[in-house]
């Protein structure tokens, strides 16, 4: 096996964000090291301020650490330009937040759409795109619907959706489900479980244990560190429902 092949998809080391400073200073990350192979699912839980969210914004390039290195497919994301971190967070790592952030002038498929064309994808290809996406997570007969006329559960599958439109190494997920009623928590758990089967990698957020107990391996953080690793194993297929309580 070649070097690339093991080498994780994502790595972060050594990673500090501080805020502000002398009294004031909040040290919201505080050395954290990982490594996430593709493929797997991975959830980070922890107590409000801990330092989650930060992390996930360093993780995906959207902030940059005070010391220490992120790097995505073996290339380290901090020291790259505006632009090529820009390009990165197109392509190679996306993010899903728990406040779905759609365009809300946009319908489910234009969303979609529009993250494959600012890609860089024709209108044609992105339109197909978004189209099999939107089949994929189940709302193909909401294609057209604005998010004002979709429930959570379904604004929050359109997000995911935008989120795989340009096969990403890794999304990255905010409190995915935090938004959400059981029914639809469910419903984003069986469109993650059916990502991880097959191979995307996932980063999940969450202060939900049903959740986190659908993950790979489960990480608790406190006071911006990691102070527990747990591989869960067997996986959870096809017991979603009975996780989050709505089945027997
Ligand atoms: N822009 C900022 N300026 C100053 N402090 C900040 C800023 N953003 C976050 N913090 C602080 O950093 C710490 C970590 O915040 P973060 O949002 O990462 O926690 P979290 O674990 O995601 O919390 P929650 O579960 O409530 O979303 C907190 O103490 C927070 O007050």
């Amino acid at each position: 096996m070649s070097d690339a092949a093991d080498r994780p998809v994502l790595r972060a080391r050594g990673l500090r964000r501080d805020y502000g400073k002398g009294e004031g200073l909040v040290r919201a990350v505080d050395g954290v090291d990982l490594d996430i192979a593709a493929g797997e699912t991975v959830a980070i839980m922890g107590p409000s301020g801990c330092g989650k969210s930060t992390l996930l914004h360093l993780l995906g390039g959207l902030d940059r650490p005070s010391s220490g290195e992120v790097e995505v497919n073996g290339r380290r994301i901090h020291d790259i330009s505006e632009r090529a971190l820009a390009r990165m967070r197109r392509t190679d790592v996306s993010y899903v937040f728990q406040s779905f952030h759609l365009m809300e002038e946009l319908t489910a498929v234009e969303n979609v759409e529009l993250s494959v064309l600012l890609a860089g994808g024709s209108p044609r290809a992105a339109r197909r795109r978004a189209e099999e996406l939107l089949e994929q997570v189940g709302l193909a007969d909401r294609a057209h619907f604005l998010p004002s006329a979709l429930s959570g559960g379904q604004r929050q599958r359109v997000a995911v959706a935008r989120a795989l439109s340009n096969e990403p190494s890794v999304v990255l997920a905010d409190e995915p489900t935090g938004n959400l009623d059981s029914a639809a928590t469910l419903d984003v758990l069986r469109l993650f479980e059916g990502l991880h089967e097959s191979g995307q990698t996932l980063v999940i957020v969450t202060h939900d244990a049903r959740i986190a107990a659908t993950a790979d391996r489960m990480f608790s953080m406190r006071d911006g560190a990691f102070v527990d690793e747990t591989r869960l194993t067997g996986g959870t297929t096809g017991q979603l429902g009975t996780i989050v309580g709505l089945e027997d």
